[in-house]
């Protein structure tokens, strides 16, 4: 039985990949196991920022390795905070301070224009340098207030259409059947055979 490396410090997206791989038998390692991996996001859009993830880990621990980047457009805002989504209040921000700055700048926008996207990049890099890449979307609406428990980040004001709620209205499972990193992660299923 082969390990994967999933290469994020994010408990959040962690589980949630964990639980969509449950079905397939190898052995799942976080970035908690490798302490002294240091990545610095330097790239200037998700694709990079992914590929570097997977590409230091599998490097580094000389195992495959899983990469997520991913983040929030907003139409009304120009499409930020995009690559900045994890440090949009500043290099330590928390998910609060996030939403706290993002719901601050769309203060005078009302619902219907409050448009917006979860992109997810997902990089795949082997110990021998090959690589994949797949990518996932998630169409919604920023809401006026956080909404709902469940999930990480965004996820309380990030309004999803179809379902009339939050993503963290909704089960885990629930949104491991329609998010972002769910449609990236189903794409990347058929090179994780290789494993
Ligand atoms: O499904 C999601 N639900 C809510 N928020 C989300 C989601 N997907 C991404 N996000 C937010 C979290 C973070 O603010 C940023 C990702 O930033 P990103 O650099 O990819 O992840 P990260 O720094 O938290 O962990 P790591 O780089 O170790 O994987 O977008
Ligand atoms: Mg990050």
């Amino acid at each position: 039985m082969g390990t994967l490396v999933i290469a994020t410090k994010n408990k959040g997206k962690y589980l949630e990949l964990k639980k969509m791989l449950g079905d397939i038998s190898f052995t799942l390692l976080s970035l908690e196991a490798f302490p002294h991996i240091e990545i610095r996001e330097t790239g200037a859009s998700f694709d990079e920022n992914a590929l570097i993830k997977a590409r230091v880990t599998a490097k580094e621990t000389g195992l495959p390795a899983l990469a997520d980047d991913s983040g929030l457009e907003v139409d009304a805002l120009k499409g930020e905070p995009g690559i900045f989504t994890a440090r949009y209040a500043g290099e330590h921000a928390t998910d609060e301070d996030n939403i706290k700055k993002l719901l601050e700048r769309l203060k005078n926008v009302p619902f219907d224009k409050r448009q917006a996207r979860f992109m997810c990049s997902l990089a795949l890099a082997f110990p021998d340098g090959k690589i994949f890449l797949e990518h996932g979307i998630l169409e919604g609406f920023i809401t006026l207030k956080p909404c709902g428990i469940e999930g990480f980040g965004y996820d309380p004001v990030f309004f999803v259409p179809d379902l009339g709620r939050t993503l963290s209205e909704i089960s885990v499972d629930e949104k491991n059947r329609i998010s972002h990193r769910a449609k990236a992660l189903e794409k990347m299923k058929k090179h994780l055979y290789m494993l």
